[in-house]
């Protein structure tokens, strides 16, 4: 793939990634203030936007067609990736239902202050899985955006919502640390299938991908659903919406789109950068989401939350000026071996 095109994909996927990073929750969050009450419910709406992956892939299937012919095959994906993809999004499906279970029951600042451990995580599974190597401006990125979770983490206690039992946000707590290190497994994961895959990676499979590991995701949240009589529940809840009822249908569509972008800018960063690079915009943005949850539901704010978001800003900007610096030196050595 050209350079310039793999280049360009980057910065649409970090915009993807960033727009359901901060989104998805705060549409979540909304969801559950407002009257809704399905935990599988929400996690199925992470996941259950996959049928808009049917028009990127639309396109890229007649743009193909015109170029080779009338014979241009449907898909790429061939059975040992569609297995794989199929077994990390069953794995999504279940980070799903825990990350719903902590935004049902925490604040989004908490909710995000755990999360932000995600990134360690991430860090150790790439390292183990896919060799991940380190440079000193990654390994200080890393550092001051857990610093900036553990800044977050001291006023945790006056976090606590004044309705909920100790065990309900204890349990919340625990789930959200169990999505948070799963969700640094997966991402690892998707890269090590790319590296794996007996087959090119092109971006047309990287969605094709994506839309297995959400269709198996939403199957999982789906069966969840059935069980705990989700299904039934919502025209009951849309109707006692505080926010109206059309609003909870728009809510509802709403939430699988911000979701799919977000799950669709994970695997395209992870494509075009690295599962890191994901990890790390995930976690430079958690302060934004906290901020805007500050402004949106006035949950409170203490000088920890921005102490942190200077953290994630120095954080993010030392990585990027670390890449910079790093292609600089890769074009330097490409023009001296010419
Ligand atoms: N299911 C999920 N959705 C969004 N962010 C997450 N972080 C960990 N799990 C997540």
């Amino acid at each position: 793939m050209r350079k310039g095109l793999k280049r360009s994909l980057l910065v649409l996927n970090c915009a993807l990634l960033a727009f359901g990073n901060v989104g998805g929750p705060l549409i979540m969050k909304l969801y559950f203030l407002k009257g809704g009450k399905g935990v599988w419910t929400s996690s199925c709406l992470e996941t259950a936007g996959w049928p808009f992956m049917v028009m990127p892939l639309t396109f890229s299937y007649l743009y193909r067609r015109r170029k080779e012919g009338p014979g241009t095959e449907l898909f790429f994906i061939k059975p040992p990736l569609f297995l794989a993809s199929a077994v990390i999004g069953l794995l999504t499906g279940v980070d799903d239902f825990l990350y719903a279970y902590g935004v049902a029951r925490l604040p989004v600042s908490t909710l995000a202050l755990i999360i932000s451990t995600q990134l360690a995580f991430t860090v150790a599974f790439a390292f183990l899985l896919v060799k991940q190597k380190f440079t000193s401006f990654t390994i200080n990125s890393v550092f001051l955006l857990n610093i900036g979770a553990v800044v977050l983490a001291l006023h945790t206690s006056s976090d606590h919502p004044a309705n909920e039992s100790n065990r309900q946000y204890c349990s919340g707590f625990f789930m959200t640390l169990a999505a948070s290190a799963l969700y640094g497994f997966v991402l690892p994961a998707i890269e090590l299938t790319y590296k794996k895959a007996k087959q090119t990676i092109s971006y047309s499979l990287v969605i094709e991908m994506q839309m297995v590991m959400s269709f198996s995701a939403t199957v999982f949240c789906t069966i969840g659903m059935l069980f705990h009589k989700e299904v039934e529940a919502i025209p009951r809840e849309a109707s006692k919406f505080e926010l109206g009822q059309s609003t909870y249908y728009l809510v509802i569509l709403l939430s699988a789109i911000l979701w799919q972008f977000f799950f669709m800018g994970a695997v395209g960063v992870i494509f075009s950068g690295s599962s890191l690079l994901s990890g790390i915009i995930i976690a430079a943005l958690l302060p934004v989401t906290e901020s805007l949850a500050v402004l949106f539901f006035h949950e409170k704010f203490q000088v920890e939350k921005a102490i942190s978001v200077v953290l994630s800003l120095w954080g993010s900007l030392s990585y990027f000026y670390g890449e910079l610096q790093k292609n600089k030196k890769n074009q330097a050595s490409e023009r001296a071996m010419a």
